[in-house]
């Protein structure tokens, strides 16, 4: 998949493309109907697929006290849409100026004169432009005086529910992994760079890998049975998202022990899967109780392991 970071990068052989245009952040099943619409069309019309996404996120810049933490950073938004056959990410630098974009400059100038769009695939609630003003009946109008194919999403729905990376935070937030991961259509995850702690994990008799996941908001907090995906092999395993207070811990990370791990992750990515919630962050009175709160931690991400596997042999028999 080729990666166009900004605007400017835009160069004249990008012009001609089957465009989709969102945050995708997560890149969730509502948004995979979406991007198989805009292969399935970029195939018929033999032309490359492209999806324009915003980083910050418009929220991010506007408002960023109350954007919600994201569930996928933009390497792991490059990955997810990479993964699904899309030629082209474009990712827009969104400032001031490119928000203040009239709807009508934006579809004329950027889409139509810049990048040449020969049909857009949109949610019909998509809003864009200065003040959100331009929508779907703007684009209509464009549509058709442009001479440009134009298709609206259905919205795919979990039972009844409008699957949205809003809808999936809330499930994150109330601790439903199964409700996410049914909208996700995959076990949330994290990924990272594995760095150096204070090594006070070994003294603990638990060894962590600590995760460097480059964000400041994260839609989980606690400690959790995990799968963990390394250069190494894939591990199970118990993890603390969390400020480690009971050590007088500040920023918020991910510590993760691995079941029977020998080897060094240090600076290797890893990906971290979430399969269930045990508890959520205490800070404790001693050392001692941390200690016995994670051995316990540890039991109980093994019985989850092992009735889940046991639970898989019975759904194969
Ligand atoms: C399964 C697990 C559960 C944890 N739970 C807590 C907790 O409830 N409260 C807390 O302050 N720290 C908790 N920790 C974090 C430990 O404080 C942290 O792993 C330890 O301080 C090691 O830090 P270091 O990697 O910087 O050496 C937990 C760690 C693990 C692996
Ligand atoms: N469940 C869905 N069904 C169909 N289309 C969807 C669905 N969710 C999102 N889309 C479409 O995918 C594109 C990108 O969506 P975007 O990431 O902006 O929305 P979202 O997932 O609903 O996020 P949020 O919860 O932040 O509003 C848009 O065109 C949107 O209409």
């Amino acid at each position: 998949m080729e990666f166009i970071r900004g605007l400017h990068n835009i160069k004249a052989e990008h012009r001609g493309c089957v465009l989709t245009i969102g945050n995708f952040d997560g890149v969730h099943l509502g948004h995979q109907a979406v991007l198989a619409k805009l292969i399935e069309v970029a195939k018929q019309r033999q032309l490359p697929s492209c999806v324009m996404v915003f980083e910050p996120q418009p929220l991010e810049l506007f408002a960023p006290d109350k954007a919600p933490a994201r569930l996928s950073r933009l390497r792991e938004k490059y990955l997810g849409l990479a993964r699904l056959g899309i030629d082209r990410l474009l990712c827009v630098n969104f400032n001031r100026r490119f928000a203040d974009l009239a709807p009508d400059y934006f579809v004329e100038q950027l889409l139509l004169q810049q990048l040449g769009v020969q049909h857009l695939i949109v949610g019909d609630d998509f809003c864009f432009g200065k003040n959100r003003a331009g929508n779907y009946a703007l684009l209509q109008q464009e549509a058709a005086r442009f001479q440009f194919g134009l298709t609206p999403t259905a919205s795919l729905k979990q039972q009844t529910q409008r699957i949205s990376s809003t809808a999936i935070r809330q499930a994150l937030a109330a601790d439903d992994l199964v409700l996410a991961e049914a909208m996700l259509g995959r076990p949330f995850s994290l990924t990272g760079k594995v760095r150096h702690g204070r090594q006070l994990g070994r003294q603990l008799g638990f060894p962590t890998a600590n995760v460097w996941l480059y964000r400041k908001k994260l839609p989980v907090h606690g400690v959790y049975a995990i799968e963990a995906i390394t250069d190494l092999g894939c591990y199970q395993g118990v993890a603390n998202i969390g400020s480690r207070p009971t050590v007088s811990g500040k920023t918020e990370q991910l510590e993760a022990h691995l079941f029977d791990f020998k080897g060094d992750l240090y600076g290797s990515q890893i990906e971290v899967l979430l399969r269930q919630k045990l508890r959520n962050e205490q800070s404790f009175a001693t050392i001692e109780a941390l200690q016995q709160q994670i051995q316990r931690d540890a039991e109980a991400a093994r019985a989850y392991f092992q009735s889940s596997a046991s639970e898989q042999v019975e759904a194969n028999q």
